[in-house]
């Protein structure tokens, strides 16, 4: 068991200690988890389980859905049904299917015709369902998003979904502590996705694993919310399990009077202890990273990884001279497909797509980022005429907020279509999409082959960054509009309170499903029928062929063996259709979280091993002949009389795969700890209790009763 922190301890630490229900003897925790966002891709089969289950959603009032990836953006106005404004067959299955499931369970759901609805993690901030101090939880890996306000959020899988659903915990290892500062000033046109995208070329995509990454220094200090939210949205890029900033003065300043936020004295309390979460002097670290702000310019990415970066005043890099070999094909693979001549000057790269939008760059701020470039550019300036461009607002309250404020004007005179929010054309879900061997300038998170339609080459960028390359119609180093006095001959934007656009007297608040005298929820009764102990299947010894694949930075996109294996989204699907597959194992030097967790909730099993290990059984494997995992013995016996590789594996998770063993139902054994945590909760943090819309009480005593318990 992990000594618990005695000393001085970190943001991440504290919020970790603060959701304990309970700790096993090897470490493994039982988190509680505050705030649940739902969406359409990952839930519909963790419903389906509870269903089957006979299981109730546990916190209705701590859950929140919405509809994104899938949707078009086109108009909305004349909107009347998801079964004709969505046509792609799986997309409107997928919608169809929340749509039902909120129903059934009771959940609080921002549907199309919601002004409220947009993308999970742009959402959850704009009214206040994300806190600081929480422990927040999505079916999408960039809910690494809402650590930007000294929350520890974090992407889950569909069975993870299903998990919270039932029980509103969730069992964890705790991460390793990590810290990326960046002190100095920035220079002019260097926006926080400069930033990153510089943090992740620094540290590659695997630079994180194992960590929650705190953010510290003067530059994310000045930093807004939003630009705290487009760091933290790519902490998964750099490979770890979240991202956090410590709350402050303009935290609290974004929160307040949100719908959601806590109000009047329960506010008082809530910033009392808001101002606890920061990093204790001399609070140990596990990692950290120092960087200089005046070392980062605006930057793009070139290939096929978030890593792939270069300053836009860079070249494409050269595969010839890198000396891994390993390495030098993934160079020159992901030049290939980029469709990239070495040594080109980035700032020749021509394009025909622009995106500004997603859950990394869809906020007001980013919105006025990109039109004061346009502005920048003169009253005649115009998309450059091979360009297509599109402005995606991330909500239907930022697009009415930025048409308020005649962003769309500024956008569409120009030659950009502005669009109704979503996901968009971030990935390749919906209509809006890259064709084959399109160019796109996206201030999205991935580049990943396909991201944004099969064949579509990305590259990241920041929204000004995205918005200088639609007028010039080639990547284009945004100071070059910059040198103009922006507010002299330019137009300035008049920037709108945000707050104006928060309410609604139109929409009622959510309607709760059960009530219990004057509460706006109930927690469900968990009538949980004895017979129904689901379980998964069981993982013992596992011979047959292997496959060799020597790439790295797989992603969940593309799914095939490597270095960091399943690096990139949540979606279970990918350890799902390895399965269909009849791939059981995979062995590789290093595994993306999400992803090896998702393997684990399938029954399927992870190994890390060091690299040159893994050469070795590649080797074995292209014999052709049989590799046998033996999870009993923790060995792989290989091919030929050589002598087994040993490996190890959580004790904790080597018990549930070998008895096939179903994590709710474990969970639930625990319920009574479970109820005597949410009690405390209620007491000490009373404003995590329930939705805090208008006219709302919110009930103070327990809530949830157990009839009977799940016999094991
Ligand atoms: C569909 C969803 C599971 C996925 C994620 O987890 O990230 C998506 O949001 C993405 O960005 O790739
Ligand atoms: S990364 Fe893209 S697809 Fe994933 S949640 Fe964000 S906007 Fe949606």
């Amino acid at each position: 068991m992990p000594a618990p922190v005695s000393g001085p301890r970190t943001l991440y630490d504290k919020v970790w200690d603060d959701h304990v229900v309970h700790v096993q003897e090897d470490g493994l925790t039982l988190l509680y988890i505050d705030r649940h966002l739902v969406h359409e891709v990952t839930s519909p089969q963790a419903f389906e389980g509870l269903r089957n289950a006979g299981r109730p959603v546990r916190r209705t009032d701590c859950t929140l859905a919405t509809v994104d990836h899938n949707i078009p953006t086109a108009p909305r106005k004349a909107f009347t049904k998801t079964e004709d404004y969505t046509v792609e067959p799986d997309s409107k299955a997928q919608c169809l299917a929340l749509e039902e499931n909120v129903k059934e369970f009771g959940l609080t759901y921002f549907g199309m015709k919601d002004r409220r609805q947009g993308i999970v993690h742009v959402i959850g901030p704009e009214q206040g369902f994300t806190l600081p101090g929480i422990t927040c939880v999505c079916g999408d890996s960039h809910t690494s998003t809402h650590g930007a306000f000294g929350s520890l959020a974090f992407g889950i899988g569909t069975s993870e979904v299903e998990h919270v659903l039932a029980t509103q915990t969730l069992p964890q290892k705790k991460s390793k502590n990590m810290r990326i500062t960046v002190e100095g000033t920035l220079l002019e046109g260097v926006t926080s996705k400069d930033v990153i995208l510089h943090i992740i070329g620094v540290i590659g995509t695997a630079g994180g694993t194992g960590c929650v990454i705190e953010y510290a220094g003067s530059v994310f200090r000045a930093f807004s919310m939003e630009a705290r939210m487009s760091v933290c949205n790519m902490s998964i890029e750099a490979g770890a399990r979240a991202g956090m900033v410590a709350p402050d003065e303009i935290t609290f300043a974004y929160l307040k009077d949100r719908p959601l936020a806590p109000k009047g004295e329960a506010w008082n309390v809530a910033e009392a202890y808001w101002r606890t979460l920061k990093s204790d002097e001399g609070a140990v670290f596990d990692k950290e990273v120092r960087i200089n702000a005046a070392d980062i310019v605006p930057t793009v990415t070139w290939g096929t990884s978030p890593q792939d970066v270069a300053p836009i005043t860079g070249s494409v890099p050269d595969p010839a001279i890198i000396s891994d070999p390993v390495k030098r094909k993934s160079v020159e693979r992901s030049l290939q497909y980029m469709g990239l001549a070495p040594n080109t000057p980035m700032t020749d790269v021509k394009i025909d797509k622009v995106f500004i939008g997603s859950c990394t760059n869809s906020r007001i701020e980013d919105l006025r980022s990109a039109a004061k470039i346009v502005l920048a550019a003169g009253s005649n300036a115009k998309v450059a005429s091979h360009v297509r461009a599109l402005v995606v607002p991330g909500s239907g309250i930022i697009k009415e907020q930025a048409e308020a404020e005649g962003l769309d004007v500024v956008f569409k005179r120009t030659g950009f279509d502005w669009r109704e929010a979503g996901c968009s054309m971030c990935v390749g879900l919906n209509p809006d999409k890259v064709a084959p061997q399109e160019r796109c300038v996206s201030t999205s998170n991935r580049n990943f082959e396909g991201r944004q339609g099969p064949g579509g080459r990305t590259h990241l960028a920041s929204p000004a960054m995205a918005a200088a390359a639609a007028l010039y119609g080639h990547l284009t180093d945004v100071r070059k509009l910059l040198g103009k006095k922006v507010g002299q001959t330019i137009p300035v934007i008049k920037e709108l309170q945000a707050s104006t656009f928060w309410t609604d007297p139109v929409l009622a608040p959510p309607e709760p499903q059960q009530q219990t005298g004057d509460a706006i929820y109930t927690t469900s009764i968990l009538k949980l029928p004895p017979s129904v102990t689901p379980s998964i299947s069981k993982f013992a010894v596992l011979k047959g062929i292997a496959a060799r694949i020597d790439i790295e930075n797989v992603d969940t996109d593309t799914i095939i063996p490597g270095e960091n294996f399943g690096c990139g989204s949540s979606r279970e699907h990918a350890p799902w259709s390895l399965d269909d597959f009849g791939i059981r194992c995979v062995i590789a030097p290093s595994f993306a979280e999400i992803f090896r967790a998702n393997m684990l909730q399938n029954g399927m099993l992870a190994i890390a091993l060091p690299r040159d290990v893994c050469r070795s059984l590649g080797e074995d494997a292209e014999t052709g002949e049989d590799l046998e995992v033996d999870l009993e013995k923790n060995e792989i016996r290989r091919p030929g009389g050589k002598p087994p590789v040993l490996f190890s594996i959580d004790l904790f998770q080597r018990h549930c795969l070998l008895n096939g063993l179903d994590y709710i139902g474990l969970t639930l054994q625990k319920l009574d700890a479970i109820e005597v945590f949410e009690q405390r909760r209620s007491t000490i943090w009373p404003w995590l209790d329930g939705f805090g819309y208008k006219g709302v009480k919110i009930p103070i005593s327990s809530k949830t009763k157990v009839d009977e318990k799940l016999e094991w």
